[in-house]
């Protein structure tokens, strides 16, 4: 089905794009069952121009659930240095699964060094296929920790697919088109920890540099403590306050290439002066390793003329790690 959702506007009728100040709240309840698809898709499209991002309510993943997978991250997290360590992502190889330590991945590496610590997992391998796809690292011992986390990545699959077909809808695309693109599509479930920084905070050390996610579509579970900083299009930074129940939805270098920067993958950061550990479950999903991505003829106009070289997904997803993750800058 596709939608005359996207006027043709002529280019001497074009105003500067609206700034923001606050990330839109969008109740996705009408686009999961159906009744109203075309309404949410035409609020995904006013947030995804104009700030890339944007709340998500009503999106059917029980609270309790993510409270659970929160809790089993806390505990991970707790568990001492060596065990993690032992479980570091250079032991997987390019498949990039396991445990980062503070300064081990600097999104930022020009300014800044990030304080945070992850664990990644990603779709189960058991051999290294290549880049992203390989076996987990699971801690022994805690077979929660296993069954939820995995349980939830699964859950981010599918609402991200519901997701992206409304995305499509915003963009006056049939609403499968990102399937054909995602028959084995690249995905990243993360736990984050943030611990709390106190006295002088400058850029050089913070939670996590300023970047924007380098594939599709992020979806972002953040605890009640706050320090998600989104920079909208005149270069501001607005406060991610976190609003219970909701997650946090940005789009990623590749939709911002797709639309030829009609949609916008902002930069965002964490700068966590809580005073209180920080823990966030950020998702990330993007196309197949050999898709490419190219601007969509109906984002090119005259005034808006090609921008980017088409790119496949996965060359351009290990290109921004590759720059980011310690370990691989010391292979080389
Ligand atoms: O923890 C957050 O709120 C943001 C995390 C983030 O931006 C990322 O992991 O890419
Ligand atoms: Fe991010």
């Amino acid at each position: 089905m596709t939608v005359d959702l996207v006027a043709k506007l002529d280019d001497k009728l074009r105003a500067k794009r609206e700034s923001f100040d606050k990330i839109p709240v969008v109740d996705i309840a009408p686009l999961l069952d159906g009744s109203d698809k075309l309404s949410v898709a035409r609020q995904i499209r006013w947030a995804l121009s104009n700030t890339g991002f944007m709340y998500v309510k009503n999106h059917g993943i029980p609270r309790d659930f993510v409270d659970s997978v929160f809790d089993v991250s806390r505990r991970f997290f707790e568990l001492p240095m060596s065990e993690k360590m032992d479980l570091h992502v250079g032991k997987s190889d390019v498949a990039l699964r396991g445990y980062i330590e503070p300064f081990g991945e600097n999104t930022d590496p020009t300014k800044t060094k990030d304080l945070k610590e992850c664990f990644d997992i990603g779709p189960e391998r058991s051999t290294l296929e290549g880049p992203f796809f390989g076996a987990n690292q699971w801690p022994s011992d805690f077979p929660e920790f296993r069954e939820l986390t995995y349980g939830y990545h699964q859950k981010m699959v599918d609402l991200a697919k519901k997701l992206l077909k409304g995305i499509a809808l915003s963009l006056d695309l049939p609403e499968n088109h990102f399937e054909a693109l995602m028959r084995n599509p690249i995905s990243i479930q993360r736990l984050l920890h943030y611990p709390p920084q106190r006295g002088y905070v400058g850029e050089n050390i913070i939670g996590i540099g300023a970047h924007t996610d380098y594939g599709n579509l992020t979806i972002l579970a953040q605890d009640d403590v706050g320090g998600l900083q989104v920079m909208n299009r005149d270069g501001d930074w607005v406060e991610g306050t976190p609003i219970p129940g909701t997650f946090v939805i940005n789009i990623g270098d590749l939709v911002q290439r797709l639309t030829n920067d009609v949609y916008l993958a902002n930069m965002h950061r964490v700068v966590n002066t809580s005073g209180r550990e920080r823990y966030s479950i950020p998702f990330f999903i993007d196309a197949d390793f050999d898709a490419t991505i190219a601007p969509l003829a109906s984002c090119v106009t005259a005034a808006n003329p090609v921008r980017y070289k088409p790119v496949t997904c996965g060359a351009h997803k290990f290109g921004r790690f590759a720059a980011s993750y310690a370990h691989l800058a010391k292979a080389g």
